[in-house]
Parts: structure tokens; sequence; C-alpha cells
């Protein structure tokens, strides 16, 4: 096998970059520890710069198998706080001399990664989250963070209780300690490294942190003053069917012995191992679920009522765009893509409108726009309730949907691939 046939069948790992000041200018970086794992274990990674614009150009990147979302900035307090920060100004001004590269907020870039971390939690895609790219799925997915952990969680208490999370003295030499909760994939992975006590030795690298987790994730791993060092999703964990949703705050791709690649426990690779094999089962689904409509024969009726449905589609276009004016269309002509519209129920108001765009409702326009107002009177009324809502209420509204939509995926994969083994039997 050649290296460009392997090169089409690998699975891509999106991962950001960030923005660096190199001898005067701009560059985008990812730091090579990732990339490294992420080719070793079968997965090829590519890398969205994070220049103005590309949040638009998402799609261009697909088929997205999975997302790793690492070091960063600070996100923007205004994406996950609602209410005004309770430091003081002294405070904040403290903050920012202290971390000056972190508090440098980056909009772009967070804008890219939660569109990112949304859509891996939307379609079930395989997600890791190392230090920000933790924050960025608990933000995603309506958690909060500690704007700064001294600041805000450590403030109170006594010096010998105080965990050091950025540590520029001994930047990587620096761990403390974590425990890791049973029967989680960390406990899993580190369990040959582990006493009694249950504990590592982590790195840090940060002065942020999750202040409340989001709902639906189930924490892994406490550092010594409470803050939660690692958590995933239970009920999208199963890497071996390309589920994978986790985000960890140290870094265990940098967990090496000094001036060696040698790693500090035999457990520090597993997250990215088993986030490929994730990776590599869901490319393996998707291509299956793919390859449905071409192993489909339509025989010959069918696909003549196929035609006259795409011609139908084809002359209602060009009649809205003011195209094919010269020939007379009857409405005969229109009808087939018509029925088939009104046949296909529970448009979402994206998906009519852009069927509208596309003239599609040149017949029985008046009904359609009834459903239409009514889908958009829903949303209106929808808005209007949630509004009202507590951030409690509405994580709980939230989780709801979450699980909902992750049933009705589960439900939806298993029924295509039943269609799959009956066409192929
Ligand atoms: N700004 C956030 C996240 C910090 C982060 O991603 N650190 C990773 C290592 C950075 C590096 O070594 O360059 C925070 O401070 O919490």
């Amino acid at each position: 096998m050649s290296s460009s046939d392997l090169a089409a069948i690998l699975p891509g790992v999106i991962i950001v970059s960030r923005r660096s000041l190199r001898k005067n200018k701009f560059v985008d970086f990812v730091g090579e520890y990732h990339l490294d794992l992420i080719v070793g274990y079968g997965a090829v990674p590519v890398i969205v710069p994070r220049v103005a614009g590309v949040h638009t150009l998402l799609h261009s990147f697909e088929p997205i198998h999975g997302v790793l979302l690492c070091e960063g900035e600070d996100i923007d307090p205004s994406l996950y706080e609602d209410e005004e920060t309770n430091l003081s100004k002294e405070e904040l001004e403290e903050i920012r001399r202290l971390h000056a590269s972190d508090t440098a907020i980056d909009k772009e870039k967070d804008t890219i990664e939660l569109a990112l971390a949304k859509h891996c939690l939307e379609r079930n895609i395989p997600y890791l989250g190392i230090c920000r790219g933790s924050q960025v799925l608990n933000v995603a997915c309506g958690g909060t963070l500690y704007q700064d952990i001294g600041k805000e969680l450590s403030k109170n208490f006594p010096q010998e209780k105080k965990v050091v999370h950025m540590d520029y003295d001994n930047y990587d030499g620096h761990r403390h300690d974590v425990k890791i909760v049973e029967d989680t994939p960390l406990h899993q992975w580190f369990e040959e490294s582990l006493q009694d006590n249950m504990e590592i030795r982590v790195n840090s690298y940060h002065h942020q942190g999750v202040k409340r987790l989001a709902q639906w994730f189930k924490p892994m791993a406490y550092a010594p003053d409470g803050l939660v060092e690692g958590f995933y999703d239970p009920d999208a964990y199963n890497p071996e069917e390309g589920k994978f949703i986790m985000g960890l705050q140290f870094h265990p791709e940098r967990m090496r012995k000094a001036n060696s690649d040698e790693f500090d426990y035999p457990g520090c690779t597993a997250a990215y191992k088993e986030f490929v094999k994730a990776v590599v089962a869901y490319q393996k689904k998707l291509n299956i679920i793919k390859r449905v409509p071409t192993s489909l024969k339509l025989d010959k009726e069918l696909e003549q009522k196929r035609n006259v449905i795409v011609r139908s589609f084809s002359l209602a276009r060009n009649l809205y765009e003011g195209g094919d004016n010269k020939r007379q269309l009857k409405e005969s002509d229109l009808k087939p893509g018509a029925e088939f519209l009104e046949s296909n129920i529970a448009l979402s108001v994206q998906q009519e409108n852009r069927l509208k765009q596309m003239g599609a409702t040149v017949r029985n326009a008046s009904s359609y726009m009834e459903r239409l107002k009514m889908n958009e009177e829903r949303e209106k009324l929808a808005r209007a309730v949630m509004g009202k809502m507590t951030i409690e209420q509405l994580s709980d509204l939230n989780l709801f949907y979450h699980m909902m939509g992750q049933i009705s995926s589960d439900m939806l994969e298993k029924k295509q691939l039943q269609n799959v083994s009956a066409i192929m039997l």
C-alpha cells in the first residue's frame, strides 16, 4: 500500500493552533508531543490555523473523525459568566501581571474551539481536551471556570494546603498530587501505578480551572484543593465503539522524566491511545453509514420517480432564480417536488429556509408558509420561556436534550447498521 493510499484511509484529528509572537510576527503552533502521539497511534493531525474568519470555514475540514484541543489563552469570561466577577480591579490587574500570556484573550480561538466542541457533542465525535481544551469542553456544556484559582479557590486556604497549579520557576519539573476516582478510565489507565491512596503526581500549567462542572460529566480526579483535574461523559465513553468525550487539566503527554522522553507512568499515553482508538472506530462507523446510499439499488420505477422529483426541484429553483423564463411551466411539472416536500415533515427552520431559497415552495406556498411561521413562533416562545429560567434549570434541560440526542443518534445508528446488514445479505 502506498503512502497516499494510507493517507486516504487514516482518520483525521482536528487540532487548533495557538498564536505566538516570533521575531516580530505572529506564528501558529501546536505542541509537538500531541502531534507525535496522534500520528503514533494511527491518525492524521489536521491543524486548523487560528486566523480570523476560520470559524466560518470549519465545514471545509470535514470529514472530522476526532477533535483534540490543547493549550492556549484564558477563555473570554463572558462566555461562561453571566454575572459580574467578584474580583476587584486590583485583583484582576495582579492576575494580568502574573499570567500575562494567558490573560491576553484570543476571541477567534474561543469561537473556533467552542464551535468544534459543540459539533463533537452534537455528532458524538470523539473529543479529547487537554488543559484549556478541557476548560473549553466544560464551558461548551454550560459549566463555569475559576477566573483565577489563586484568587478564588485557594484564597482562604492556609499556606500548606494551597496547591501550586503554575510554577514559572520550575515549569516542567513541577508536580502536585491528584486523587483518582475509582471506576473511571483514569483509574483503569493508571491502575498499576496506584497505591492505596489512589494518588498520582501530575504536572500543571494553568491558573484557571473548572468551577462548576457541567452536569453530564463525571469527575475522574481531584487536586488536594478540590479542583477537578479530569472528567468525562460516562454515557459517551466506549473507545471500541467510537465514543470518547473527555477533559484532562494536566498534560499526560508532557509528564516525562527530566531530560528524557521516558514517561512518569506507563499510563501517561493511554488517553491518546484510547482517544485514537475511538477516532478509528468513529471513522469506520461513518464510512459504513456513508456507503448505504451507494449500495442501495433503486428499481426502475423508483429511479423514474426520483428523476421526476429531481426535475421538479430543478425547475422550481430555475423559476425562483429568474432563469429559464422563456419556457412555459406547467403546475404539474412542479407538483412532484411539492408533494415530496409535504410528505417530509418536521423540517427545521434552517432547512425550511434553505428550501425556500431554492424555490421549492412554489406550489402550496400558503400551507408551507403557515408551517414556517408556526415554527418561528415556537422558537420565539421557547426563547422567551428559557430566557426566564435559572442556570440550574437550563443545565437540567440541556442535560435532558443531550441525553435524548444521544439516545436518538444511537438508535439511528443501530437502524442504519441494520439496514446495511439487510442490504448486504
Ligand atoms: N489559560 C488557561 C489554560 C492554560 C494552558 O492551556 N496551559 C497549557 C500549557 C501552556 C504552555 O506551556 O505553553 C489557564 O491558565 O488555565
